[in-house]
């Protein structure tokens, strides 16, 4: 029998101590210089290829590194820099830069979740660009890292690239202006001796590919008769695609396949699979933290080259493996059995390479092996997996009758004034955090801490003429991993880093055994916050699918029930809150949208477990304890009526970069409670003037009436510095006061 193959589509780039975020932000703060920066980069990118193939990957991918994100760079490859960005050189740093986080005179490219992950990427703007190929980064990464492997170049294909993309004509005009690039590219990557390139069409496995397969047909021809000897594999992830049929008659060399989601391996069984082709497949959890089970990995393999029989296999992980931390070396404080049950990028490549080498008896007994590590978290796992014993729940009052309530309760003024919840973390605040955490601080000096934090920011807050207060959210490391360290079930590590967006990262709490309340976590800091002032304070809790979804799931129990538990869980807390006299809670969702399935078909039944998760959290709260939520950076279109569902008195989210258009999409389903504005794009260092944000508020009263309407940022503020942060919150009240002036409460 051939030979099988280990492959790997993309290695996590942060690093385990974060390597790469310190060397980019000491570019950013201009501590080194650009060549030196380049330098450090590129010593880390040689470093990861080097890590690749000391664990023996066959195809290790180049060009997957990136200096901020993978989309930026093939927008930035191919000349679609927007005119406000644009300079003398478009090959430069500065320029590269300006895209991401924005410059002084010009905002930065939307910042958007790559598919159903907490990862975000750059959005592409076609607006006034004359595409044409400016250098070919994944040759260059190919060219620099012969000396250690021969790699496996890897870019985003035309079809997902242009589907992401924005201000684009049409899909078939702008595939032929890009297409010629894309032939370009991959001739120079077939000159300097390339083999295979992997073009990542994720998008594939949306519906819409089967309508738009006549185009997809001729892309890849037009690419099919540019080049001779290099070999195309195309590679989705995610979830499978539904048009496998049409898929498998393009003219490529080989495709790569999810096997850990969707139904891919019954297309097969039931379509086959061309055995002219190589199959690349994703048999290990690029999504997940968990070691391979072992039996089931084995059979697998063993059914791909018996029935399926492609003319290569390669088995790899299910995607690029950014989405999970590097490795699971020195995380020695994990509860016991654990750490044995558990696989980050260098342990899942090591299972690609052992599960290739299976025809070896030895390697097969050690991969049988892994089974054995989940055997020791059985004594976690006490809860049952019933879905059918999960309850629904909803408010007593309706909302047209908990609205009078509480209006007359809280008295606030039009438009009223709030934050989203954090305050700057800024150097200081991490700094304490992390003596304490060394044992250099101890509990009663770091509560201390935060409470002269905390009080400080309640002073600033009134200063600003804020209507309803925050506590801050210093005591936090992140609104996710906070929770997750003060439930049961959770386990977190120390080097666990996975990157979101740019240089910022998190470290996904794992949930490993059975999920419980241990006792109050936020109502001590949001008592002593309203102690300070008249003003009501919001207390402020993460949601259950939030939670779920940015943490990393045990996989022996359902989405549904792992939501049910954490949101009984949140309902103590809830009450606690309500209990201490907190009459406003807010139970932030930013990852509600970004858990939506990427087939339509999945997606009812996912918004249906979701909302009443939600809702389980504060179904018995009093008519007068307003509860809030938040969104940000999410499509509300497809799901407005699950929103409405959710049931909370009012939702913040983000309007600012639309300049208010989103609003009309409330309005069109017809959603009649309350809405936060966020009127100030929290993601770049610029600060907004009054001015600014007047329009955007004017712009959304065109649309629905100010009575219906808070203002706020469109996000937390922990990662702005505080100069900004004050600054742009007085600017803020500004405009609201301003307009206030101009209305009045509308009679209902
Ligand atoms: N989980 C999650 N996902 C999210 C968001 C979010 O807030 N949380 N927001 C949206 C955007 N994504 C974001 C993701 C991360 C960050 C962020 O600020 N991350 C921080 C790390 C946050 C953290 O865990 N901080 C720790 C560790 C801080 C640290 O670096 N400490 C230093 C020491 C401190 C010093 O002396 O400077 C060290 O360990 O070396 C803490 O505060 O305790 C970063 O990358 O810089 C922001 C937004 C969507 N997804
Ligand atoms: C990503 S949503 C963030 C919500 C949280 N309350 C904060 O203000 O940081
Ligand atoms: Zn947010």
């Amino acid at each position: 029998m051939k030979k099988v193959k280990s492959s790997n589509q993309g290695y996590p780039r942060l690093g385990q101590n974060r390597e790469w975020k310190r060397v980019l932000e000491s570019y950013w703060k201009k501590e080194i210089s650009e060549s030196l920066f380049l330098e450090k980069m590129k010593e880390l990118r040689i470093g990861n290829v080097r890590k690749q193939t000391d664990a023996g990957i066959d195809l290790i991918p180049v060009g997957d590194f990136t200096l901020y994100d993978q989309m930026l760079d093939m927008a930035w490859m191919f000349n679609l820099i927007p005119e406000r960005h644009r300079t003398e050189n478009p090959a430069s740093i500065d320029c590269y830069f300006s895209m991401a986080r924005g410059s002084k005179s010009a905002t930065a490219c939307a910042m958007t979740k790559w598919f159903d992950t907490n990862y975000h990427y750059l959005v592409p703007e076609w607006e006034g660009s004359e595409p044409k190929l400016n250098f070919n980064k994944p040759l260059d990464h190919y060219l620099e890292a012969k000396e250690w492997a021969d790699g496996k170049p890897v870019i985003i294909g035309p079809y997902t690239f242009i589907r992401l993309s924005k201000g684009y004509e049409s899909l078939e005009k702008a595939a032929e202006k890009l297409l010629p690039l894309y032939a370009q590219l991959l001739q120079q990557l077939e000159e300097h001796g390339a083999q295979i390139a992997q073009v990542d069409e994720p998008a594939f496995v949306y519906e819409e590919t089967s309508e738009d397969f006549p185009i997809i047909q001729s892309m890849y021809s037009y690419l099919d008769g540019k080049v001779s000897s290099l070999k195309i594999c195309i590679q989705t992830y995610f979830e499978s695609p539904d048009a496998y049929q049409q898929l498998m008659t393009l003219p490529v060399s080989g495709w790569g396949f999810d096997f850990t989601r969707g139904n891919t391996i019954d297309l097969m069984k039931k379509h086959g699979f061309p055995a002219d082709k190589f199959l690349a497949a994703g048999i290990i959890d690029g999504r997940n933290i968990w070691r391979a089970k072992g039996t089931e990995s084995l059979k697998l393999v063993e059914f791909l080259q018996k029935k399926i029989k492609p003319c290569e296999l390669w088995i790899q992980p299910s995607c690029s493996l950014i989405h999970v931390p590097e490795t699971k070396e020195g995380e020695v404080s994990l509860p016991a059995g654990v750490y044995n049950s558990l696989s980050f990028a260098k342990e899942k490549l090591a299972e690609c390479v052992l599960l290739a080498g299976s025809i070896d008896l030895e390697a097969k007994n050690r991969i049988l092996e892994w089974d054995q590590a989940y055997q020791e978290l059985t004594k976690y796992r006490k809860s049952e997996n019933l879905s059918d014993k999960v309850q629904s729940f909803k408010r007593k009052q309706a909302f047209s009758e908990r609205e009078e309530i509480q209006r007359k309760a809280f008295q606030l003024p039009l438009l009223p004034l709030t934050t989203i919840g954090s305050f700057p973390q800024t150097k200081e605040v991490r700094k304490q955090r992390k003596r304490f955490r060394d044992g250099l601080l101890s509990k009663q000096e770091y509560d201390a801490f935060v409470k002269r934090e905390t009080k400080r920011w309640i002073g600033i807050q009134e200063e600003a003429g804020l209507d309803v207060l925050v506590h801050g959210e210093f005591e936090r490391n992140d609104m996710v991993e906070y929770f997750g360290e003060n439930l049961d079930g959770f386990a977190f590590t120390k080097h666990g880093w996975v990157q979101s967006y740019g240089s910022r990262g998190v470290k996904p709490p794992i949930i490993f055994g059975d999920i419980g309340w241990r006792g109050s976590i936020t109502s001590e800091l949001a008592s002593y916050s309203q102690s300070l002032t008249d003003k009501p304070v919001k207390g402020m809790l993460t949601g259950p699918v939030t939670i779920l979804n940015w943490s990393f799931p045990r996989d022996d129990q359902s989405s549904e029930v792992l939501a049910s538990f954490i949101a009984a869980a949140l309902r103590k807390e809830v009450l606690e809150l309500e209990k201490a006299g907190i009459r406003m809670i807010q139970i932030d969702e930013p990852a509600f949208r970004e858990g939506l399935p990427l087939k339509k078909s999945k997606q009812a039944a996912y918004t249906e477990w979701a909302v009443n998760a939600f809702r389980a959290t504060h179904w018995d709260v009093q008519a007068d304890t307003q509860i809030h939520t938040h969104m940000c950076y999410s499509e509300f279109s497809e799901m407005m009526d699950a929103i409405s569902d959710m049931d909370a008195d009012v939702i913040s989210i983000e309007t600012s970069r639309g300049g208010g258009e989103n609003i009309s999409t409330f309005k069109e389903f017809s959603y009649d409670k309350m809405i936060g504005l966020g009127v100030y794009d929290i993601h770049s260092p610029r600060i907004p003037a009054a001015a600014e944000m007047e329009k955007v508020i004017e712009q959304c009263l065109t649309v629905l009436p100010a009575g219906r309407f808070w203002i706020n940022p469109d996000c937390g503020l922990k990662t702005r510095s505080e100069e900004e942060a004050i600054q742009s919150l007085s600017n803020m009240a500004e405009a609201a006061f301003n307009i206030r002036d101009k209305h009045t409460i509308p009679t209902v």
